[in-house]
């Protein structure tokens, strides 16, 4: 069964991330955030962190780092849209980004 998510409960999803720097990609079925960190030893830190949270996830972000900036776009390619383990990842990466 596919778990993407869509109306109320799509909605319900995102605003906590909405409000927490994250936002809905243009053009496409995902979100975005950029993470701003003191240097690239905290930047690659962080997506280590992620990383490995990924991997455990079987989940996996889109990104890219440029020294101490990482910009972020998840989505769920199984379903073609976003579903609640762009929302898990997402929250954990906002933790290991505090
Ligand atoms: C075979 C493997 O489980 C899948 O390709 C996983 C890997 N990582 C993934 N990551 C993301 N973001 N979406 C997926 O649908 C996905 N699928």
């Amino acid at each position: 069964m596919s778990d993407k998510l869509t109306g109320a409960a799509r909605e319900d999803a995102l605003k906590p991330l909405l409000d927490n720097g994250w936002a809905v990609a243009e053009g496409r079925e995902a979100i975005t955030k950029s993470y701003k960190f003191k240097d690239f030893v905290e930047a690659f830190g962080f997506m280590t962190r992620a990383a490995m949270t990924a991997e455990k996830m079987d989940h996996h972000p889109e990104w890219s780092n440029t020294y101490n900036g990482v910009e972020v776009t998840l989505t769920s390619h199984d379903v073609e849209g976003l579903s609640p383990r762009d929302v898990k990842l997402a929250k954990a990466m906002d933790g290991f980004a505090e």
